[in-house]
């Protein structure tokens, strides 16, 4: 590119001296070379002048080694003085409170793959090795479709507020989900996170941060208050007493202006009404500062709420910074008030970092560049509006961006920043290689002991049990909708059929209501289940990934807390239409149907557990739920006799919850029944009970089987759906 090129495409840089022009590079060509860069990053980049030089290095380190990962909360293990732990000490028992948060060399690729499809070509013969090579290669991975993040490094120090900034498609909430481990299963991420100096693991992280995400996840059917208290149970300290977490409810609440709303439900958009998107977005904000953890992530925390509530948002930011926490969060177009409280900014375009340091020197950057922000500018709006890309002049732009990035590598400040972090990482990795204090790393031996989980797994599943049980309660489809749609279906069927004989017409009217019985509580069931538990995964994820607790947990406690309705549903269906259509009047048959009903009604459930858990939204589950259910239901008797199914689908007519229940069913009522009328001497009349079963290729014999069976399948049902469920819950590390 020559020089008149370069003012073409870049107007507002024309006047840049000639000494701070930036010269075209690409960030393959960094000046922090990828091995340079791991060094530096693990090692640390511990230069920040609040905690400079070695010393800070020395105390950060024994914090860390004092206190450890922090799953626990209250003492540590060592003395406190430097010395390190006593071996039976429990080294990991509480967290660090001070963090100096380091990445190096990022590097994201939407590949077009998801997370399921990379395993597998992983695991293909002969493509191990091909996708492993390609993988190491720069962190590019075989398919890569587009890189957005191009070799971005940064370090957010203990103390300080950093904020991420950078025009939309930037690449900022890119960069925080990378340097959360939290990309999308169709984003491959590389480059080195380290804590304190120290490669740090995704579970070591989570015990250690918290991410208010940009899209506020919540179970819509609790209180603001519920919610809140929910979330003291499950991720403060476990040493913390009840009181003393119920404060802190309230103080946050008090902090973010939610007093008003405390009870309010959260609600559902477009299904509940609830509490106002400002207020959601608090209430997202709240739930993380809850614990105040010493490293806080913030994607967009200002998103939706006016200026004044945004300034209060990023001032309880600032205050958490002031009390010697890491905080990092991208912003979009702060206000100029909301700018002052920044004490670094990390300007990102295009996937890469423009600029990282104080405001001022921002100013200054471009001020050298030959863009200067005019006075009584919003610098923000100023640095976007300078990175961002035109649609109509999308080259220039992008040519603009470049030579920023470029000349910010080989600037003063970019260069004094790259020399700080080579000569902490060498005094540091001085340090590990003569064997001292610090030659083992907390992060690496903590990570595979320590549990990112802060309650016992006693506590997680009292709290996770609660709060299903409130949602279950509070849920308008589970209880009230379901209650009255069992209502209108079990009346409509008992009067359609009401008053059935035993006679040749009895005989099919009777069969066909039974199976409908079975129809009925198949559909609604698993309806049911994908509405409600697919639509409140992506909650479960969330928190699952935000370290609250076990998928172990959340699935027994939500099956647990449903049992009542999956049980009172049946019995007032059967209740309310089993005489009216005049089955077998005998009592105890009917409560052997009731309980035939219950099972069938449970395997449903299973199986939409099942459903949910391996489709990726509530859509992708509604559409394969009922083609899926169709086999079953054909292989039932009805509409197919059992003894005509084709060999090679034997083996899923014994998967058929339909068959099992309506052989159970229909033994239920034909056994014992010795005598049905015929009007006429048609030889197709059944003459009893023992006929009818006969015709339909149905055994007196195998009604306990078909009663085990139903019990097995809503077991394996349920099983398989955890595991599908425990698979899209795995950590990537
Ligand atoms: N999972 C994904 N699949 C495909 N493209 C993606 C994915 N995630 C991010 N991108 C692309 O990467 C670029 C950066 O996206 P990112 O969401 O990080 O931007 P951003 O700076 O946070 O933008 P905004 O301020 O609008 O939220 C965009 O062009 C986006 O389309």
């Amino acid at each position: 590119m020559t020089a008149s090129d370069e003012q073409e495409s870049a107007p507002l840089l024309e006047a840049a001296p000639a000494h701070s022009r930036p010269r075209k590079s690409s960030y393959s060509t960094l000046p922090c070379d990828r091995q340079r860069c791991t060094k530096a990053c693990t090692h640390g980049s511990l230069s920040d002048p609040g905690y400079g030089a070695a010393d800070t290095v020395h105390n950060l380190k024994r914090d860390f080694l004092i206190n450890g990962c922090g799953a626990g909360g209250g003492g540590g293990g060592g003395s406190g003085d430097g010395t390190p732990p006593r071996a039976d000490s429990p080294r990991l028992g509480m967290r660090p409170d001070r963090l100096v948060y380091s990445w190096c060399d990022m590097n994201a690729f939407v590949t077009g793959e998801e997370r399921g499809q990379r395993w597998w070509r992983r695991l293909r013969p002969g493509r191990a090795a091909e996708a492993r090579d390609a993988e190491n290669g720069a962190g590019r991975p075989a398919h890569p479709v587009k890189h957005i993040l191009k070799g971005v490094n940064g370090t957010a120090y203990p103390g300080e507020l950093l904020a991420i900034m950078g025009a939309s498609g930037a690449g900022k909430t890119t960069l925080l989900n990378a340097l959360m481990f939290r990309s999308p299963s169709n984003v491959s991420v590389s480059g080195q996170r380290a804590v304190n100096g120290f490669p740090v693991t995704s579970n070591a992280l989570t015990a250690l941060s918290a991410y208010v995400q940009q899209d506020d996840l919540f179970i819509g059917t609790l209180t603001v208050k519920e919610h809140l208290t929910f979330q003291a149970l499950v991720r403060m300290d476990r040493n913390i007493p009840y009181e003393q977490r119920m404060r802190r409810v309230q103080e946050v609440i008090t902090e973010l202006a939610l007093t008003k709303c405390q009870h309010t439900i959260i609600g559902v958009p477009g299904r509940i009404k609830g509490i106002s998107g400002g207020e959601m977005k608090r209430l997202s904000f709240a739930s993380e500062v809850l614990t105040d953890p010493p490293l806080m992530f913030c994607d967009e925390p200002t998103s939706g709420l006016d200026s004044f509530m945004a300034q209060n948002v990023v001032l309880v930011l600032k205050n958490m910074a002031l009390k010697g926490k890491t905080v990092v969060c991208t912003i979009h177009q702060p206000s100029s008030e909301v700018f002052a409280l920044f004490d670094k900014i990390l300007l990102m375009a295009e996937g890469r970092v423009a600029y990282l340091g104080t405001p001022e020197g921002a100013c200054n950057f471009f001020k050298e560049m030959g863009a200067s922000c005019p006075s009584n500018y919003n610098p923000a709006d100023f640095f976007i509006q300078l990175l961002a890309v035109v649609p109509t002049r999308e080259e220039a732009c992008k040519q603009t961006i470049e030579l920023v990035c470029d000349a910010f590598q080989r600037s003063e400040e970019g260069l004094r920043l790259a020399a700080e972090v080579e000569n902490v990482a060498d005094t540091q990795v001085k340090a590990v290689m003569a064997g001292g204090l610090w030659g083992e790393n907390p992060w690496q031996t903590a990570d595979a002991s320590c549990s990112p989980y802060k309650a016992s797994w006693i506590a997680q599943f009292r709290a996770v049990f609660w709060r299903s049980w409130l949602s279950v309660l509070k849920e308008p489809i589970l209880i009230r909708v379901r209650m009255l749609q069992t209502l209108m279906v079990s009346l409509m069927i008992g009067i359609i059929y009401f008053g059935q004989e035993l006679n040749q017409d009895g005989v099919m009217n009777i069969n066909g209501a039974l199976f409908i019985f079975l129809t009925n509580m198949t559909f609604q069931n698993v309806f049911a289940v994908i509405s409600v538990f697919c639509s409140e995964l992506p909650v479960f994820m969330r928190e699952h990934f935000n370290g609250m607790y076990r998928t172990d947990i959340y699935f027994i406690c939500k099956t647990m807390a449903e049992i009542p309705i999956f049980i009172a549903i049946p019995v007032l269906f059967t209740s309310i239409s089993y005489y009216l259509v005049g089955f077998n009047p005998s009592v105890d048959r009917f409560f052997v149907a009731t309980a035939i009903v219950m099972l069938v009604a449970n395997v449903a459930t299973s199986f939409g557990y099942l459903i949910s858990c391996v489709s990726t939204s509530v859509t992708m589950a509604l559409s394969i739920g009922p083609p899926v259910v169709i086999p079953f239901l054909l292989f039932g008797g009805f509409f197919l006799n059992t003894g005509s199914v084709p060999e090679y689908f034997t083996w899923l007519s014994y998967l058929s919850w339909f068959r099992y229940g309506n052989e159970a069913l229909l033994i239920n009522q034909w056994s014992g029944i010795d005598h049905i009328d015929c009007m006429d001497s048609n030889s197709t009349c059944p003459r009893n009970g023992q006929v009818i079963l006969e015709t339909l290729s149905f055994s007196e014999n195998d009604f306990t089987m078909d009663i085990c069976s139903l019990f097995g399948l809503i077991a394996g049902f349920r099983f398989l759906a955890f595991l599908a469920l425990l698979v899209r819950t795995l950590r990537s590390d």
